[in-house]
């Protein structure tokens, strides 16, 4: 053996006894040592990771050995770590870029939240939309809930408990008999009250909900009904006043009536369509259409991503956030943008927050999404880390973006007297996303 193969032979033992002292000292005469490899391929670094060594691994690290070296087998040193089950050297050897940014997103080991549009009180029922018999037996039955909308509004009624809050008007089979029968009413089946369904799975005892959109006279309508009831008239923020579960049978009446009243000819061959699937489908009547071949996705109701992000300074300590002109003074929230065709969630946080505001954004991390039916919207929350942080708003969309601090963030949310901004409201995910970061970070 020669001498210098000796000398790694003793340098790589070193390594597998987790010898940091030796292993310094042998660097500090020798440096070409470092990710010099012995039998099978293997490197000190490996050995280390094999054996479970962290501060071996810490000491070879730090005289900046290479990570990405493979044995003969194609394993690198974290490969290696990671099979014998050492996790956290593995960790301490992920050198993907990036990685120290990783780390300043929050958790998202969280719970479903149950912000204003997510809840489910319906069981869609899919399955029976293409049931015509029982459809017809659901529409008279006495127990049966028809909401009634006229241009995308609602018919509502004050709440009585809290001033602000309005409660969805639920008609019973009587009072829409006419509706029912004009060739002006659209009709929706929306699915049957899960509670209900809970109580008695006997088919005749499920509560089945209906959505009528009229394009009568709203106010020959309301003559002889309720005096308190009324036609909602914006949907933002009249929307917001919901009760959680009103606003989650809305968030999905509203968007598929917005997509039949935008949608009311074949978008391949401006034909006529007719409603079917209980108002979940429209297909075309012109025989030998396109839109009838292959993939039907022009014929069911439109869904458009949106991803919503709350962009973390490379610090960790501030946040991002912008201000359309049209927000009520004071006012800022999370840049959000429409995903484009051929565009990953990740692609479209990137292009959107560079676009809005000259940032430039690494790691990315979905959150948790929400219906926001205005019109039909599914927004993407999502977290990620600037990698640059000199700001340049695009002036057609954002009219002004900044960091925050976590402090500001913490007062904007209590409504302290010292806020320097106002928080977007409780029914928007925006403020989900910016109370998550903050409850992540609060001990930090
Ligand atoms: N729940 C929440 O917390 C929030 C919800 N939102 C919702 O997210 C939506 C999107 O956010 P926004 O910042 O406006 O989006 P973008 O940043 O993508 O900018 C809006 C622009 O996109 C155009 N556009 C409209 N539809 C599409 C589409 N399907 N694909 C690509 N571009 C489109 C618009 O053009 P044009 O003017 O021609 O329509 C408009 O110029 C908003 O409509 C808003 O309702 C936004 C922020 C917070
Ligand atoms: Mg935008
Ligand atoms: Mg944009
Ligand atoms: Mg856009
Ligand atoms: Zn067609």
């Amino acid at each position: 053996m020669s001498v210098r193969d000796e000398l790694l032979q003793r340098f790589l033992d070193a390594a597998s006894r987790g010898d940091e002292e030796a292993l310094s000292l042998m660097l500090s005469q020798s440096r070409e040592l470092l990710d010099q490899r012995g039998e099978q391929g293997w490197s000190a670094l490996m050995l280390t990771a094999r054996n479970g060594h962290y501060d071996a691994a810490r000491v070879l690290l730090s005289n900046g050995c290479d990570t990405s070296v493979t044995n003969r087998s194609g394993q690198t040193a974290r490969d290696v770590a990671l099979f014998w089950g050492h996790r956290h050297i593995a960790r301490l050897l992920t050198s993907s870029p990036g990685h120290h940014l990783r780390q300043l997103l929050p958790s998202t080991d969280t719970e479903e939240p149950d912000i204003h549009f997510n809840r489910e009180i319906l069981d869609r029922m899919s399955d029976r939309r293409s049931d015509g018999e029982w459809l017809a037996s659901r529409r008279a039955s006495p127990e049966t809930v028809f909401l009634l909308f006229h241009a995308l509004s609602p018919l509502v009624r004050s709440g009585a408990e809290r001033e602000e809050q309005i409660k969805l008007c639920k008609l019973r089979s009587a009072a829409v008999q006419e509706l029912l029968t004009s060739s002006r009413t659209l009709e929706v089946f929306l699915g049957v009250d899960k509670q209900q369904q809970q109580q008695d799975d006997d088919d005749d005892g499920m509560v089945a909900w209906f959505a009528l959109s009229t394009e009568d006279d709203p106010t020959q309508l309301l003559k002889d009904k309720d005096p308190s009831s009324f036609f909602l008239q914006e949907a933002m923020p009249g929307l917001l006043r919901l009760s959680d579960d009103d606003a989650g049978v809305v968030a999905q009446a509203r968007s598929v009536l917005a997509w039949h009243s935008r949608y009311r000819f074949c978008p391949t061959c401006g034909g006529d369509t007719k409603v079917e699937e209980a108002g979940y489908k429209r297909t075309c009547l012109r025989a030998g259409c396109r839109s009838l071949q292959g993939v039907h996705n022009t014929c069911y109701p439109r869904v458009d991503p949106v991803v919503i992000m709350l962009v973390l300074h490379p610090d960790g300590k501030q946040c991002m956030l912008g201000r359309k002109k049209i927000f009520p003074p004071g006012m800022f929230s999370c840049l959000a943008g429409f995903v484009e065709p051929g565009e990953t969630l990740e692609a479209a946080v990137r292009r959107e927050v560079q676009e809005e505001s000259g940032v430039q954004v690494g790691p990315v991390q979905y959150l948790s999404s929400q219906a926001w039916p205005m019109p039909s919207c599914l927004m993407i929350g999502c977290h990620c880390v600037a990698v640059t942080t000199d700001i340049k708003v695009d002036q057609n969309e954002i009219e002004e973006a900044r960091w925050f601090t976590r402090q500001q963030v913490m007062d904007a949310l209590v409504k302290d007297k010292r806020a320097v901004f106002i928080m977007p409201p409780r029914q928007a995910i925006a403020h989900y996303l910016l109370k998550h970061w903050i409850g992540c970070n609060a001990n930090l």
